[in-house]
């Protein structure tokens, strides 16, 4: 959950279930790649979940294009779990969990080079990137602000440590009427 209000940027409160990047306490940098959506039905068991082909086979796009981000990079020794289903609220999505040990693996500056790389994803983006942009440039017709920007702690609660969520599922609170930013899954 984040509510962040500062000048010239207005009141938004939001709610984002996906990591952009991650470096944690431990030294340990995360991302994920994580698609398909479905509501979790009251009893139901996530792992009991039943996922479309369309659904299976976006979510493997965006984990692809993670990997291809660390091939870039020169990265391959990095740490890759999933597909698997995870509750996010009331909602399951398909979820792959990549991780890199920053102790074993010297790499200083994969955060904000990942961050670079992925940014913004294909979630909110689209695929491939380039072409998905400029199409949204030309058809969107409106100025997102910062739906589907990120935004998180950075250096905190110490240097180095890091969390940036991609802002999905948010709103933004003007004084007459609150306006909710949701893409279609
Ligand atoms: C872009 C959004 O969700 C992303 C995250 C989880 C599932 C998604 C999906 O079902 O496609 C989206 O990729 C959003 O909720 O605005």
């Amino acid at each position: 959950m984040s509510l962040v209000s500062a000048p010239g940027a207005g009141t938004w409160l939001g709610a984002s279930p996906e990591v952009l990047v991650e470096v944690d306490e431990q030294g340990v940098f995360r991302t994920m790649a994580l698609a398909g959506t479905q509501a979790l039905a009251p009893g139901a068991l996530p792992q009991h979940a039943i996922w479309r082909q369309k659904e299976i086979e976006e979510q493997a796009l965006v984990a692809r294009y993670i990997v291809s981000c660390f091939k870039q990079l020169r990265l391959r020794e990095y740490e890759e779990t999933g597909p698997r289903t995870v509750v996010a609220g009331q909602l399951l999505h398909l979820r792959t969990d990549f991780a890199v040990n920053l102790r074993q693996v010297p790499f200083p500056t994969l955060g904000t080079d990942m961050l670079r790389l992925l940014h913004p994803t294909s979630a909110v983006g689209g695929m491939p990137k380039q072409a998905a942009l400029s199409f949204l440039q030309e058809h969107e017709g409106y100025d997102r602000a910062y739906y589907s920007g990120f935004l998180g702690p950075v250096n905190l609660p110490q240097a180095g440590v890091s969390r940036l969520f991609v802002n999905l599922r948010c709103l933004q609170l003007h004084p007459s009427r609150p306006f909710c930013m949701q893409a279609p899954g």
